[in-house]
């Protein structure tokens, strides 16, 4: 899950895309780039690190011009440290493209072969979104048979990225002298949405990954991208959509909603809020019926994402809310952090327990998810610390069993917690008095609740149902083996690689 934004307006975007950027850090914070469009050039600037960090203000000078695009990476595929995957990326022909993309291809390694050997094309990194790039200008030369680009070629080319590409992908691209372009896997794995500012020189547009960007920056949501769906906005403020595959389905990623985005977003029509709030109802009604004789003193949620559920699940009990943990707001989220050293040491620093709410008290932590159990452990044992007599923890989600491949680093199913332990092992390893999980189908019921017309998830990583068929066994062995490799790897290169990369394009002239 990356942050992506694209904007075509009838002012200066630079501001603009940082701003959006800074309100889409929760989903990346790896790295961090922006591309815009002035006259017939484009200027970028990206580099590891956060949006903040990234940009100085000679950076932002150099990003001139009335429509750009914008990313911030948590990384799925390739190397987490290596400044060249920073996105967006570029390539020349047709016409000059710039992508950025939230998701993860599977079918990455077949499609690099062929896009070398059919296509002629060269990939320079590992990462998956460059390969989207490739097959996306492949199909657009091939749809736009040497002349200029024209609505039917773009939306030919999105047919073409359905037919070859496999997987999770919400993208934005630039395409030279034309417009910005906007489309979703087929089953709409990651979110994706636009709106629109009336001004009075026209209409101004704003695609991003949340709805939250588009409150920030005064935009009026319109609607989320379709699944399958591309939509063109051209530089002169004209806007057109096109339904790009066969038998679109909606299956939005459930983890979206457990934990990546904000809960200030709506996604699919779905109030982030409203559905966490609805998690923690049924989390209540299930602790009860599981722990009929609990006495539980106070319930604490563990900062940030799990509050609405906790606050939701204490006022269903009946039981007092404390917030008995205290974030430092400088330490950013540990679970999307690249390598298990860094992430155990920053849940240390990042929450401290205020000693008051736990002394003599029999408390019950609420957290939105257990994904490796870093977290849990940590917090369960700073709880007893704090001097709690009995520490009860409930999961918003459902036990974290399987890979996710669609845009969450979670390749390898040994660094899942209850992938190995059973419920009972899981609550000795945290080392929690009691353990609850929610029920996928009460997680599903939750999200459904506020919008009944979503059928379908994506729900692998609790049910090992990977949604686009293309998942085997084979597959998640071989990444399985390199999400180990890489892990390991990413704890050596900790702190490595500071350089930002001014790629291709015309950038930062006074740099
Ligand atoms: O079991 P684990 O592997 O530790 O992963 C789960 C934890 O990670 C996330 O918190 P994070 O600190 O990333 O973000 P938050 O502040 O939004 O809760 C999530 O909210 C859980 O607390
Ligand atoms: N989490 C994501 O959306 C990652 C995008 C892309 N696969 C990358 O690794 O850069
Ligand atoms: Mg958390």
């Amino acid at each position: 899950m990356c942050g992506i934004i694209g904007v075509v307006a009838h002012q200066p975007v630079n501001q603009l895309l940082y701003d959006g950027l800074m309100v889409l850090q929760h989903r990346g914070q790896d790295a961090a780039g922006i591309a815009t469009g002035s006259d017939d050039r484009f200027y970028m600037h990206k580099g590891p690190g956060l949006v903040r960090d990234v940009f100085r203000t000679r950076n932002m000078r150099s990003l001139v011009g009335n429509w750009g695009i914008g990313h911030v990476r948590y990384p799925t595929a390739g190397d987490a440290c290596n400044p060249a995957e920073a996105q967006p990326f570029y390539v020349n022909s047709p016409f000059g493209l710039l992508l950025a993309h939230n998701g993860n291809l599977t079918n990455g390694e077949a499609l690099k072969r062929e896009i070398f050997e059919t296509d002629l094309r060269h990939i320079n990194t590992n990462s998956d979104s460059e390969i989207l790039l490739n097959v996306f200008a492949h199909e657009l030369a091939a749809a736009s048979k040497g002349a200029r680009p024209d609505d039917e070629a773009v939306f030919a080319a999105v047919r073409g990225v359905h037919r070859r590409c496999r997987g999770a992908y919400a993208v934005v691209v630039m395409i030279a002298g034309y417009g910005l372009l906007a489309f979703r896997d087929p089953y709409g794995i990651r979110p994706l949405v636009f709106g629109r500012n009336d001004t009075s020189s026209g209409t101004e547009w704003l695609v991003a990954s949340e709805s939250v960007a588009l409150d920030t920056l005064g935009f009026r949501l319109v609607r989320d991208v379709a699944p399958g769906e591309a939509i063109l906005f051209g530089i002169d403020g004209t806007m057109r959509a096109r339904q790009c595959a066969d038998e679109p389905v909606l299956a939005p990623c459930l983890f979206e909603f457990v934990y990546l985005a904000r809960p200030d977003s709506v996604i699919d029509g779905v109030s982030v809020y409203e559905a966490r709030v609805k998690m923690g109802e049924y989390l209540a009604e299930r602790f009860r019926t599981r722990y009929p004789h609990a006495r539980i003193d106070v319930v604490i949620p563990i900062p940030d994402s799990s509050r609405p559920a906790a606050l939701e699940m204490a006022t269903r009990l009946g039981l007092p809310y404390r917030e008995g943990f205290v974030k430092n707001r400088y330490i950013g989220r540990t679970f999307i952090m690249p390598g298990q050293t860094v992430r155990k040491n920053s849940v240390r620093k990042k929450l401290n327990a205020v000693h008051q709410e736990f002394r003599g008290k029999r408390v019950l932590l609420v957290d939105d998810s257990i994904v490796r159990g870093t977290t849990s452990r940590e917090i369960i044992q700073m709880a007893r610390d704090a001097g709690a007599v009995e520490v009860f923890l409930a999961s918003a989600a459902p036990p974290v069993l399987y890979a996710n491949v669609y845009g969450i680093d979670m390749p390898s199913r040994r660094e899942l917690i209850a992938a190995y332990c059973d419920e009972e092992e899981v609550r000795r390893q945290i080392g929690a008095d009691g353990l609850l999980y929610q029920e996928l189908e009460d997680l599903k019921r939750a999200i459904q609740s506020v919008n009944p017309s979503i059928q379908r998830f994506e729900s692998s990583c609790f049910d090992g149902c990977y949604i686009t068929g293309d998942v085997t066994p084979e597959y998640l062995e071989r990444i399985e083996r390199r999400g180990e490799d890489s892990v390991a790897s990413r704890e050596g290169e900790e702190g490595a690689g500071a350089a930002q990369l001014d790629l291709n394009l015309p950038l930062d002239q006074d740099a």
